[in-house]
């Protein structure tokens, strides 16, 4: 097997004293779907900008293929919402070289060809989730950075637009690295899951979590997942420092808790 696009290992970061990551360790392969699911503020934005090289980690260590190239859809876009900005306008701007058949070609890829002359304030939620994916692709990256990018989107849009990050990852043959909220939808359109409440409570092929006791415990039955509730459910507690205290410990196969 080649050597994967990404490697994070024993990753510790703490933000004035409070520690957001605590010894996480994640993989994403060639050619892989991993997505990171977990609730509110349990670091998976801070864990992206770790292993983009964004931040600094405390301790731990963050491998990228030398060479890498990264697409990367951030979860908030900043846009000034008086300053005239087309689609075409906006995806200018995400590089030097980026010519106009290369443009229209993403946007195609994505179906939002047709928004191209649209102002950006204008675009639905679900075109301008089309649209920063478009962005993304436009570096012809090797590993693709998507950090909620279903967020704004109508359950059915949620649905099409994870069919089109498979389809982008069957076509490119890229790494995918994604962060979620919506277990149900997700589970049909990742080969990873890595569950993370500031360390990594469990992780595995979405078949095989979905199965394990601590994967149910953590998110309930399949009727709340599809309703996307989370009802974290541990056998541990978090200090205000972030660090973890066992209420009833077991051994398990994937992760700890
Ligand atoms: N630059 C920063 N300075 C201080 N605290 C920060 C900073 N960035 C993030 N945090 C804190 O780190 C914790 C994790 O934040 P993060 O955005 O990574 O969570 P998340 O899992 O992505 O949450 P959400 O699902 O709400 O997007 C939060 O408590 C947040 O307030």
């Amino acid at each position: 097997m080649s050597t994967p696009l990404l490697e994070a290992r024993e990753v510790v970061l703490g933000f004035a004293g409070r520690r957001v990551l605590d010894r996480v360790a994640l993989v994403v392969n060639e050619g892989e779907i991993v997505t990171l699911i977990g609730p509110n503020g349990a670091g998976k934005s801070t864990l992206v900008r770790v292993l983009l090289g964004l931040i600094t980690p405390d301790a731990g260590r963050v491998t990228r293929r030398p060479g890498l190239r990264v697409g990367y859809m951030p979860q908030r876009l900043a846009v000034d919402p008086v300053l005239p900005l087309t689609v075409r306008r906006f995806l200018r701007l995400a590089g030097r070289g980026i010519d106009a058949a290369a443009l229209t070609t993403a946007l195609r890829e994505v179906g939002a060809e047709h928004v191209i002359d649209t102002p950006l304030q204008s675009v639905s939620g679900g075109e301008l989730q089309r649209v920063m994916l478009a962005r993304a692709l436009l570096r012809k990256p090797q590993l693709l950075v998507l950090d909620e990018p279903v967020q704004g989107v109508d359950v059915t849009g949620q649905a099409e637009l994870y069919r089109l990050i498979g389809e982008l990852r069957a076509r490119r043959g890229c790494g995918v690295l994604m962060v979620s909220h919506d277990l149900h939808l997700v589970m049909a359109a990742t080969d990873h899951v890595v569950c993370l409440n500031t360390h990594v409570c469990c992780s595995g092929h979405p078949e095989s979590v979905t199965r394990h006791p601590e994967y149910l415990r953590l998110f309930g039955p399949r009727e709340a997942a599809a309703l996307a509730v989370y009802t974290h459910h541990h056998d541990h507690v978090h200090d205000v420092d972030g660090h973890v205290h066992t209420v009833a410990c077991r051994d398990r196969e994937s992760g700890h808790g």
